[in-house]
């Protein structure tokens, strides 16, 4: 393949380099730069706590089997932590047993190598394989193998021959180590999934807009314990610009509230629910990201007939005034335990009356969504202690870091959020500080944190009435003016607080990061930071819902201050041809 250089620069990004070509065919998007240092930083926490889980696993089997306990992982609950007693067998056709028909002390990862020794299974830890389904120029893949220890193999697909050819390229220009672990294959990344089952501790999905398509073949090819990526860039169907294009991909209705962003992580978290339940799989997130101009999620899949009979109880609806800023989860299942048995069943509804409680108004519903934790604060300090011991190995440092200490804040078991500032805008009240709001929700005996989502958005288990009583008691201290009485804010100001909030500063009212002034969320580095075209295409009105509208207006004005630049240059050349004719 013979080639100029001079046709192509050099992109540096951590310790790999791609060469773009001058007329940028496929696929690069400097931007996207936190994505992928976010997952270098999480594939690195990956595989070393699949060590200590195979050491655990190891040492634990010479030991008693403990009691598995079931848990109906309800909202509110702690997620239920799988083990090396979810980790299945692996049977010679591939396939795995259910709990039910292996014996705990017999079961192991399906990604090691099953040796038996006097009548037992031993385990062989293998190196971790990773697939980037969707790679264009491959540099997520050379990053993994060239910065993430241990990786011992990353597959690139792609379906463009121009991709794919670009791809080679890179990984030869990056060196022996690349050549030896990445390998490159022209493919569609559903079929080669498909046909590729249980096969991948770690599967990358980086789509254009939308991952839809290929959440159902990629759920089939992680192996048990291993963990799936997968961004998801269409954010303004997610957040319900379409809502009904929303349920088509993911089978979850969008509201449009100020938690839209954390909406879109919980509707593709069930979503992705869903496609593994199917076959008999289910996930547990360890870190979900909502950064930029797109939703990332990090789940690992299991394998288990009975613990997927808990996927309702991880499920709700939610109900959103149309009124004033109240919100309400219908959890989807629940469970009844009499003595050692559970029984599953619908939950109870409806959770809310007709009209809202708090203003009268209707209720728009939206959903299902995933309302279980969508972090494992474990696996999240490890992340964060893992970046902070090695920033100058992250491009993206100071983000990703802002972004994961927030993260490490949020309460955990709190689903959505509120938004001071649209309580307000209900009441036509000056706002309090958060500290002053924080404070009053402490006071009153509820937790409340901040959201890596909005610097705005504040969560608490405080239920909606009793946020409803404290900015009432907030109002009497500072008035409105007087609003038609059917307004939502006059309906909700018309009754009087039953509890009496204290708004005296609490000792843990200040967000951590206020406490230790540290930025938590931080610009961007520069204009136009955001989702790119598919390689090749050009910008025109119908990529609003991809790009944003600011984004597409500046290109278009951009594109056609150039047009109107070329026309007068075309006129002037003419009018100048003219007059020398
Ligand atoms: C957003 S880009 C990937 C960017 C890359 N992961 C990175 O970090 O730079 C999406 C890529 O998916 C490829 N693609 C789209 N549909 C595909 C399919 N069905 N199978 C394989 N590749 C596909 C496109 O050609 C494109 O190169
Ligand atoms: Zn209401």
């Amino acid at each position: 393949m013979s080639m100029d250089l001079n046709d192509y620069t050099i992109i540096k990004e951590g310790e790999a380099e791609i060469l773009m070509h001058a007329k940028n065919e496929v696929f690069y998007n400097k931007t996207q730069v936190n994505n992928r240092d976010m997952s270098i930083a999480v594939l690195r926490t990956f595989i070393s706590k699949r060590k200590q889980e195979h050491e655990a696993f190891l040492s634990k089997r010479t030991k008693p089997a403990p009691k598995v306990s079931e848990n109906n992982g309800s909202v509110g609950d702690v997620e239920e932590k799988p083990n090396e007693l979810d980790m299945k067998i692996e049977k010679s056709n591939g396939e795995c047993e259910g709990p039910e028909e292996k014996s705990q002390e017999e079961t192991c990862s399906t990604s090691e190598e099953p040796i038996k020794t006097e009548g037992k299974v031993r385990g062989e830890l293998k190196p971790p394989r990773v697939l980037e389904a969707l790679s264009a120029s491959g540099l997520r893949a050379l990053r993994y193998a060239r910065e993430v220890e241990g990786v011992s193999q990353v597959v690139a697909l792609d379906n463009d021959k121009g991709a794919v050819e670009a791809c080679q390229r890179n990984i030869k220009f990056n060196g022996s180590v690349a050549c030896s672990k990445v390998e490159s294959h022209l493919a569609d990344a559903r079929v080669y999934m498909l046909t590729h089952p249980k096969e991948f501790d770690v599967v990358d999905l980086d789509p254009y807009g939308s991952p839809s398509v290929f959440l159902d073949s990629a759920v089939q090819s992680v192996v048990d314990g291993g963990m799936l990526m997968c961004t998801a860039t269409d954010m303004a169907v997610l957040c319900g610009g379409n809502g009904e294009v929303c349920y088509s991909k993911y089978g979850s209705y969008p509201l449009r509230g100020k938690y839209c962003h954390e909406m879109a992580l919980r509707i593709l978290l069930a979503c992705i629910e869903s496609h593994a339940n199917r076959y008999k799989r289910y996930i547990v997130p360890v870190l979900s990201v909502q950064m930029d101009f797109y939703v990332r999620v990090f789940v690992r899949i299991y394998s288990s007939a009975s613990a997927m009979k808990n996927t309702p109880l991880k499920l709700s609806y939610v109900y959103q005034c149309t009124g004033c800023d109240s919100f309400h989860l219908q959890p989807i299942g629940r469970t009844v335990s009499k003595n050692t048995s559970v029984r599953y069943l619908p939950g109870f509804a409806p959770v809310v009356p007709q009209g809202c409680s708090d203003c009268g108004k209707k209720f728009n519903m939206g959903g299902p969504i995933w309302s279980a934790p969508i972090h494992d604060q474990e696996w999240v300090t490890s992340i964060v202690a893992d970046v902070k011991s090695m920033k100058d190995r992250y491009p993206a440092y100071d983000r990703i870091s802002a972004v994961l200490t927030t993260i490490s804040e949020e309460l955990p078991d709190v689903p959505l959020f509120l938004s001071l500032h649209n309580l307000c805008a209900t009441l036509k009240c000056t706002s309090p500080s958060a500290v002053i709001f924080r404070s009053a929700v402490i006071n009153a005996g509820y937790r409340i944190s901040g959201t890596h989502v909005n610097p705005l958005g504040l969560k608490s288990d405080a239920p909606m009435d009793v946020i409803w009583d404290i900015m009432r008691c907030w109002v009497k201290n500072h008035p409105v003016k007087a609003q038609p009485a059917d307004q939502p804010g006059s309906v909700i100001l018309a009754k009087e607080p039953v509890l009496q909030a204290n708004f005296a500063r609490a000792v843990a009212s200040l967000s951590k990061a206020q406490a230790k002034k540290v930025a938590r969320f931080l610009p961007n580095p520069e204009r136009h930071w955001g989702p790119k075209l598919r390689a090749g295409r050009q910008i025109t009105s119908k990529h609003i819902s991809l790009l944003g509208e600011e984004a597409v207006n500046g290109c278009l004005n951009h594109q056609e201050s150039e047009h109107e630049a070329k026309r007068q240059k075309t006129e002037k050349t003419e009018d100048a041809n003219a007059s020398e004719s």
